[in-house]
């Protein structure tokens, strides 16, 4: 059984990635709750009323996904659990959350993460994390389209997401529940370009391999189909 999970900011391509990988390698993908999430669009048009409360739907719904992941076969999670304090943090940092909220969040994370350590596998196998510039995470969102996550619905999302990228590489190296990987998401442009593809996936298939957690019945595929969104 062997989990990976993706990492990497708003727009950096984990969805994307994670359903590639997880057709490549024949495993099962879970998707964060963003489409059937309704706390989401409630948070961008007043994120101090919301941020707790779409907290504590993100870390509910990343839970159950990484209990589930944990438990059996062999899977692919576009977010992880790991970075919900990363999202809170930031957003209490600039005024989003009362110190009582902030309180009962961390001891509510600090409780479910207790309850990972009773799960048949502990940790995930590998993190795989994408690292993207702000001008890319920028043309993604652009290009992916969600009403409220754009610069012309809310101005202030260009310090939101500056500031997004600043807090993720302090959490990317100081990351260690399991071995970890970065992706060049500014230059491999794996959507689009099959030999970006190519090198993104033989990346992800060598660090296994070298760590002993390529799927047993793994046969490299010839052909994968890309579902553009
Ligand atoms: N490497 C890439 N090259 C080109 N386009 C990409 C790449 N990765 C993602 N995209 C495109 O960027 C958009 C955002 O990608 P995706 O939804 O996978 O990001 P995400 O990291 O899952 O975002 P979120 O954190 O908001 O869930 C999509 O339109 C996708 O097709
Ligand atoms: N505040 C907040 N906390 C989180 O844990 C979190 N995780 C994701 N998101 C937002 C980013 C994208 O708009 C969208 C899809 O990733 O959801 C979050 N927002």
């Amino acid at each position: 059984m062997t989990v990976i999970v993706l990492s990497g900011p708003i727009g950096a391509g984990k969805s994307s990635l994670t359903s590639i990988l997880a057709k490549y390698l024949g495993t099962k993908p879970f998707y964060e709750s963003v489409d059937n999430n309704p706390v989401l669009p409630l948070f961008y048009a007043d994120p101090k009323k919301y941020a707790f409360l779409l907290q504590v739907f993100f870390l509910n719904t990343r839970f159950r996904s990484i209990k589930d992941a944990l438990t059996d076969d062999n899977n692919v999670l576009d977010r992880s659990i790991y970075e919900d304090a990363l999202f809170f943090q930031m957003n209490a940092d600039i005024g989003r959350a009362t110190k009582e909220e902030v309180d009962t969040y961390y001891e509510l994370l600090n409780n479910m993460m207790g309850e990972l350590k009773h799960m048949p596998k502990k940790n995930p196998d590998l993190l795989v994390h994408i690292k993207v510039s702000y001008d890319t995470m920028i043309k993604r969102i652009q290009k992916r389209g969600r009403p409220y996550e754009q610069l012309s619905y809310d101005a202030t999302l260009e310090d939101y997401y500056k500031r997004l990228l600043r807090y993720y590489k302090p959490w990317y190296e100081k990351y260690d529940y399991s071995p970890k990987m970065e992706i060049d998401g500014d230059k491999l442009d794996f959507m689009t370009d099959d030999h970006a593809r190519e090198v993104v996936l033989d990346q992800i298939v060598a660090k296994l391999k070298e760590m002993g957690k390529l799927p047993n019945s793994w046969d490299k595929p010839t052909d994968i189909q890309i579902e553009q969104p």
